[in-house]
């Protein structure tokens, strides 16, 4: 089906994603690799006394979002990046700015207010559709409180929706506050603009690999699950003492669905594994970090590594993200895309020693379990 998984598979080039090498693997009948076009950053700039990379990539993928250009050229650089890094930065995206704006200011608003009034819309008034504020300390990376608060949102669906009727968790109304009215229409017209945005990178994806433009589209997010958060991390009170694990904003984790795309403000703290080493992936102005999560790495077998990454705020002040996942369809069953090739599990170095490959399901089960986790004191409300 996929020459390029084959041959990747195939080659010294699946190994470890540190010996891995960054070169575009040329498309068929493409002329990536022969001068670009479309990207201000082909490769990450490597330190050449230790070959690691020092930053990721900015990739200007203007030519899938509007179908003018060389797709090619730009895919070919997706999957670099890809199998490289897990992570790279997009512009090009066609996202209003003066809406992120908007949302970015209102947002700010609405964790400003007293801790009373943001709990008027507490996640366990979301009930089953997990919707909803949380305060600082009420998410778990591995066991641990992450130093950040934030609003929980997903696709808008109404009691009349069959998956709501059917109580079907993570579906249903989101809750926004009545103090900052127009916070829902920055929301809402937000997620519209990122799962164009997600449906536009998947194309790139999907030709990285040799596949149809459309092969994603077609078996997994014809009707994507869509989870939206936005996220205030207080900078940490005290430093952490020598020993001592810092103060994380998130611990280190993956992403567990398809492809992440994440607006931050100006503070910083992104950091992301690249071989042994942590990188810092700073704000970009006008730019989206864009990462791919569990069930990219489990349909390519490990070739697109879902790559682990973690926040420390690193200002004195308060720092905004705003992190929107674009996953695969509730009753997908997520399959290898190749099935025969072999497989690179990295279950023993995952910071959930978890799986990806083992899994079997759908990924509404795989998401459920990871809920459960997160949020332990919400689990009786959300799973069946
Ligand atoms: O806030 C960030 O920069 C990253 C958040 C994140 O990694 C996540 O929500 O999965
Ligand atoms: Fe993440």
């Amino acid at each position: 089906m996929s020459s390029i998984l084959q041959a990747a598979h195939g080659s010294a080039r699946f190994g470890r994603r540190a010996d891995r090498q960054t070169y575009p693997i040329p498309l068929p009948g493409s002329n990536a690799g022969r001068g670009s076009v479309a990207l201000m950053t082909l490769e990450a700039t490597r330190d050449p006394a230790r070959d690691v990379p020092r930053q990721l990539p900015v990739l200007d993928i203007a030519p899938l979002v509007h179908g003018r250009g060389d797709r090619d050229a730009v895919a070919a650089a997706i999957g670099g990046a890809c199998r490289e890094h897990g992570f790279f930065y997009v512009t090009g995206h066609g996202v209003d700015l003066a809406l992120l704006d908007r949302l970015e200011q209102l947002s700010r608003q609405f964790f400003t207010l007293p801790s009373a009034r943001k709990q008027a819309i507490r996640m366990e008034r979301g009930g089953r559709a997990w919707r909803g504020y949380f305060a600082v300390g009420g998410e778990l990376t591995s066991g641990r409180p992450d130093l950040k608060e934030g609003l929980y949102f997903g696709s808008e669906l109404d009691e009349g929706n069959p998956r709501v009727q059917a109580g079907i968790p993570l579906h249903g109304r989101n809750l926004f506050p009545s103090e900052i009215p127009d916070l829902r229409g920055a929301v809402l017209d937000t997620m519209a603009a990122l799962t164009q945005l997600g449906h536009a990178v998947m194309e790139g994806i999907a030709l990285s690999l040799g596949l149809d433009a459309r092969y994603f589209a077609d078996r997994y997010t014809g009707d994507p699950t869509i989870l939206f958060r936005i996220f205030n991390y207080p900078p940490p009170s005290a430093p952490a003492m020598a020993g001592d694990e810092p103060a994380w904003g998130v611990g280190e984790h993956t992403d567990y669905g398809l492809l992440t795309l994440l607006w931050q403000d100006t503070a910083g703290g992104l950091q992301v594994k690249s071989g042994a080493r942590w990188i810092d992936a700073p704000p970009i102005p006008g730019t989206f970090v864009c990462n791919i999560g569990d069930m990219l790495d489990r349909m390519t077998g490990g070739l697109y590594l879902s790559t682990p990454h973690r926040v420390l705020n690193p200002a004195g002040h308060d720092r905004l993200s705003f992190p929107f996942f674009f996953d695969p369809a509730w009753d997908a069953e997520i399959r290898p895309i190749q099935a025969a090739l072999p497989v690179r599990d990295n279950q023993r170095e995952r910071w959930d020693q978890a799986s990806v490959h083992a899994f079997r399901g759908t990924y509404g089960e795989y998401l459920l379990g990871k809920v459960a986790k997160v949020f332990p004191d919400l689990r009786q409300d959300v799973l069946p």
